[in-house]
């Protein structure tokens, strides 16, 4: 921040103008930092050579999947499998060299070492054979899946009790000499005889793993419908390379962890509406009981589920009314309808039509004043708030999607974001207004974010507003859907539950509006764009490959509530050195499944581009980095050179 400048929400951060000698004082000053770390001209040349070397390795592998909602089982198997890239390369490698039972064995040997290995132990089939027979073929695979990476980045990947032994191990070369081939022999047996072999094989799946993947992207919608969002997260707390763009569903519940009420009561029907109240209880320690107590005692006719949904809908109902009237900008007014039922003849009035409502019982609402809370509501969403503001597993979780996640990330070329960018019919920008002042394309996302930071540093009323928007506002990036939950909890008629939808989804097809997008963000042609969100029926012959390769929606489905509807388990996108290809999960194997029939999940690949080209590290956003440190290290060189700043010796 500028000193005793302060900056409002709507305005970008400029640096003032500095004079040309502050200019080359801060750049001998920053030279100066550089010298402490290269002291000697032997160390720049060092780190020169080694930077100008790795700007021609292939790009690093980037996965990317989304809408994970909450399906634990399938993502702990696809962290654990690579996607079913672990499975790929073992073909490759091993070929007609192992049976097809072997390479399956294999496999789950990788994904999961320590219960394998407990396993062979418990069936004594872990042999001083077994354990030779399967580090030679780790190592086997880490050198092959090693190539792209220079050695000093390898040798950070392995686990530091077992670094020294891997990489001598990786670096020999037993095939080309006898002598070699005989240490290489000894540095295995002697793993074995002396008992450390579980923990070598555990360090080699280690690296693999790391070595199949790069970087992993997130694009969304980490809750709600599957049962443990939370394991999730945990799971990917100290993933070594990660980013994420905050899905719908994943703001509601920052919203609902910065003490947004609304977004409360939505977390929480969401949760009872797919009987996933653990993730509540047991995950984060957020009680549902009082709610149950006051629904149960409201709604007897109705089991302790179905009753508390009912009552949560009402007050979250209630509070997005309140919430719409004070927020005008929100254009939301056409979600405002608890006071348009009649509740003597329980119908609603949408616009001029009457529809009949599919119960006359309203026993929370006062008609005369429909949107507001009764005390004891007052007291469930006070008592809630106080639990979920105080959740400490819960604000570690969601400190965690503010420090990795955004609302969009541009990489490598590409644009990445959960939902739309909000146009008009015709494909331009849409203005989206807020404060008087209008939004559109990257500076209405930019604008987003940091009102969504702020809600939760600040807490103040109208950011955490912002934060509902974000969640179902027909203009919210994160959404750009009319959400209908009102119809599709208390109307029958399911003509009226159909959610308009910004014409950005239709366009997505047209080869120039995603070229205008990504231009709009300062994007190359080259570049595609991906989003999650909506997903894709792939059994009905929908493809997530739109514009010809453009864009790529990978809303796959990985939650089971979905599977009927897409036909297959979730996308995971792969972006390496050759382009982009599809990997299409087909059909979920669970943990145990997998271990004791080494049952993997089938993935089907299908290629989105090839290129002709490889494209190399220094094609890419690291590489731009890279290629200023060079910079900065060949003035490094010159100030050596010429006498400014005086090497050690
Ligand atoms: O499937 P449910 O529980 O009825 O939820 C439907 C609601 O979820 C939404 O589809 C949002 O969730 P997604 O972001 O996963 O699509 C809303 O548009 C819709 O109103
Ligand atoms: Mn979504």
């Amino acid at each position: 921040m500028l000193a005793g400048k302060s900056i409002s929400i709507g305005e970008e951060v400029t640096l003032e103008g500095i004079t040309m000698e502050q200019g080359t004082q801060k750049k001998n000053k920053l030279l100066g930092l550089l010298a402490e770390k290269y002291p000697t001209l032997e160390s720049v040349y060092e780190r020169l050579i080694s930077l100008q070397a790795q700007l021609g390795l292939p790009k690093g592998i980037e996965h990317f999947m989304s809408d994970l909602h909450g399906e634990y089982e399938s993502f702990f198997h696809i962290l654990n499998n690579c996607s079913g890239v672990i499975r790929e390369k073992v073909e490759y490698v091993f070929a007609d060299r192992m049976t097809d039972e072997e390479k399956a064995e294999f496999c789950t040997l990788i994904y999961y070492p320590k219960e394998k290995i407990e396993r062979m132990h418990a069936e004594r089939k872990d042999t001083p054979a077994w354990y030779r027979e399967n580090l030679a073929r780790l190592l086997e695979l880490s050198k092959l899946m090693s190539y792209k990476y220079p050695a000093a980045k390898v040798r950070g990947f392995i686990p530091k009790r077992y670094e020294s032994v891997i990489v001598e191990l990786l670096y020999t070369r037993p095939e080309e000499d006898t002598a070699q081939a005989q240490y290489h022999r000894r540095l295995l047996a002697t793993i074995v005889q002396i008992d450390s072999g579980a923990g070598f094989i555990e360090a080699f799946c280690v690296l693999v793993k790391r070595l199949a993947v790069d970087h992993l992207h997130i694009v969304g919608d980490f809750f709600d419908r599957g049962s443990r969002p939370d394991a999730i997260l945990n799971m990917i707390l100290d993933y070594h390379d990660i980013d994420i763009e905050w899905g719908n569903h994943d703001v509601m519940w920052m919203g609902a962890a910065a003490g947004s009420e609304v977004c409360i009561a939505g977390v929480v029907r969401n949760s009872l509406r797919y009987h996933n109240t653990d993730v509540l209880e047991r995950g984060y320690g957020i009680s549902l009981r009082p709610l149950s107590l006051f629904s149960t005692r409201i709604y007897p006719d109705s089991n302790a589920i179905r009753a508390s949904e009912k009552a949560i809908t009402m007050i979250m109902l209630k509070l997005e009314g309140q919430l719409i009237a004070r927020n005008p900008d929100f254009e939301m007014e056409s979600r405002r309808l608890l006071d348009k039922i009649n509740y003597n003849s329980s119908y609603v009035m949408l616009g001029d039509r009457r529809y009949e409502l599919e119960s006359a019982y309203f026993p929370t609402i006062d008609p005369k004043d429909p949107f507001a809370l009764s005390e004891e509501e007052e007291r469930i969403i006070a008592d809630l708030k106080s639990y979920f503001t105080e959740s400490e597993m819960l604000q570690k979780h969601v400190d965690f999607l503010y420090k990795k996640g955004s609302l969009y990330k541009c990489c490598n070329g590409n644009l990445l974001y959960h939902g739309c960018v909000p146009v008009n019919e015709d494909g331009s920008l849409r203005d989206v207004i807020f404060d008087g002042k209008a939004y559109k394309g990257r500076a209405y996302f930019d604008y987003a974010d940091r009102r969504a930071r702020r809600a939760y540093l600040f807490r103040a009323q109208e950011d955490l507003d912002f934060m509902w928007f974000l969640w179902c506002g027909r203009t919210s990036p994160c959404s750009g859907r009319e959400v209908k939950t009102f119809e599709r909890s208390l109307l029958e008629d399911e003509s009226t539950w159909k959610e308009p939808a910004d014409p950005y989804y239709r366009l997505l097809d047209d080869e120039d509006f995603c070229r205008s997008i990504l231009a709009e963000f300062g994007l190359p042609e080259s570049g595609h764009i991906i989003n999650g969100h909506v997903p894709v029926k792939v059994k009905k012959g929908e493809t997530p490959v739109k514009a010809h390769g453009k864009a790529i929606i990978i809303d796959g489905g990985f939650c089971q509530a979905y599977h009927k509807k897409t036909g297959i388990s979730g996308f995971t996108l792969i972006s390496n050195s050759r382009g982009f290809r599809l990997l299409m999960h087909q059909q979920v194997a669970d943990v145990r499944q997998a271990l004791k029939e080494n049952k993997d999940i089938e993935s089907v690949s299908e290629t989105v581009e090839l290129q002709t080209k490889l494209t190399t590290l220094g094609d890419t956003d690291e590489g731009k980095d890279i290629q200023e440190e060079i910079a900065d290290l060949y003035n490094l060189l010159i100030a050596y050179q010429n006498g400014v700043i005086e090497p050690k010796a």
